[in-house]
């Protein structure tokens, strides 16, 4: 632990989609910051911060900072702020594809400030795919793919997982519930013919990595879940399991990992088979985030392992729905700031 707040470690907090809830987000948790054994500073334009704020009427004061001159600690009602420019006027729900390359200058800045050592961890408001795309990036995907680009590595996993150990309610959930990603944003009818042992086996050598080195983990136990309905029937409901998930399980088990499955996904998610685990990982998007989201909406955090910086994200998108009202729910950019900050302490011991 840092003997001072004016040592703690400093997460770079990107704001994301400008037209989004991303900047009144920010602004929430500055009014009154929460209990946290670090520095946070966004990333984004003072300007259009401070208009939020002030179409909010929320008294929060917007500090535009050098970002090689030192970060104040938290203070209530007030934001430290590394400015990039808006290209284009925003407005709340509204969004303007010309915006596009603002919204990755502020992710270009918090990597800069991970990888030469300012910063500890990045935490990502969300930001919308489309608008990014449309604005130029034909090939963009989300923030994970563009991230494992820019870090120059082969692969990365995005996991979800519900609340840290420090804010469990353990009435509810003995433990947290973290569910990665063999696939990630990729449409359904490409997941079958992307999913291949090369994959698998990068996947789970990362998820267990990091579990270990970023959660403390010593030898995490994952449940790995079938791609087909009942794990593929014994090849009558699709052979991906018999072809390529078991033998890759069986590999890597005789690595060491402790791996279980392949799972039938519609029964992995109970409590016979979780309350053994340290993570599951499924096979794509909407086979293991949907039952996160569940069990943990607005309390979750998405992770991307493998980067070699940490960063996390909060459980959500843009909301552009509420953008501007000030009613969208800070839970989970409170969570994905805990969590950066578990995953930056133990990755520094
Ligand atoms: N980390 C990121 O950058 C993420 C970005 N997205 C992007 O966000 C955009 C919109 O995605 P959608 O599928 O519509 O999901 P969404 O999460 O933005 O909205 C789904 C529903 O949840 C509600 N909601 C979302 N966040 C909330 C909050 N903090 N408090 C209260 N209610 C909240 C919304 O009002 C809406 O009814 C897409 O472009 C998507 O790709 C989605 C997830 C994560
Ligand atoms: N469902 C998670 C999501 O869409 C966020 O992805 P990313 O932008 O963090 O890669």
């Amino acid at each position: 632990m840092p003997s001072t707040q004016a040592e703690a470690p400093l997460l770079a907090l990107t704001s994301g989609e400008p037209a989004g809830i991303g900047p009144e987000l920010t602004l929430a948790l500055a009014r009154r910051w929460p209990a946290l054994a670090a520095r946070v500073v966004v990333i984004g334009d003072p300007q259009l911060l401070a208009a939020r704020a002030a179409g909010l009427g929320w008294a929060v004061e917007i500090e535009p900072l050098d970002p090689a001159a030192p970060v104040p600690p938290a203070r209530d009602g007030h934001l430290p702020v590394w400015p990039v420019a808006l290209r284009r006027p925003s407005h709340p729900g509204v969004l303007d594809p010309g915006n596009a390359d603002y919204v990755l200058e502020t992710l270009d800045v918090a990597i800069a400030a991970c990888r030469d050592g300012r910063a500890a961890a990045m935490v990502t408001a969300p930001l919308h795919k489309g608008a990014v795309i449309e604005g130029g990036h034909p090939g963009f995907t989300g923030h994970t793919e563009y991230l494992r680009d820019a870090c120059g590595v082969e692969e990365v996993v995005m996991m979800l997982a519900t609340m840290t150990a420090s804010t469990i309610d353990t009435r509810r959930a003995p433990r947290p519930l973290r569910v990665a990603l063999a696939t990630t944003h990729l449409p359904l009818a490409r997941v079958a013919e992307a999913l291949d042992a090369a994959l698998l086996t990068r996947v789970t050598r990362i998820l267990a990595a990091e579990l270990t080195r970023c959660f403390g983990i010593a030898a995490p136990r994952i449940l790995v879940s079938g791609l087909n309905p009942h794990a593929g029937e014994d090849g009558h409901l699709g052979r991906e399991e018999l072809e390529i998930i078991t033998p890759t399980l069986e590999r890597l088990r005789a690595e060491g990992l402790d791996l279980v499955g392949p799972l039938p996904a519609d029964t992995l998610f109970t409590p016979r088979h979780l309350n053994d685990a340290d993570a599951v990982l499924a096979m794509y998007h909407d086979q293991g985030l949907p039952v996160l989201k569940y069990a943990g909406f607005g309390q979750a955090a998405n992770i991307t392992l493998g980067l070699g910086i940490v960063r996390t994200s909060v459980d959500h998108g843009t909301a552009l729905d509420l953008a501007g009202s000030g009613q969208a729910d800070v839970g989970s950019l409170r969570v994905a700031l805990e969590v950066a900050c578990e995953m930056a302490t133990h990755r520094s011991h």
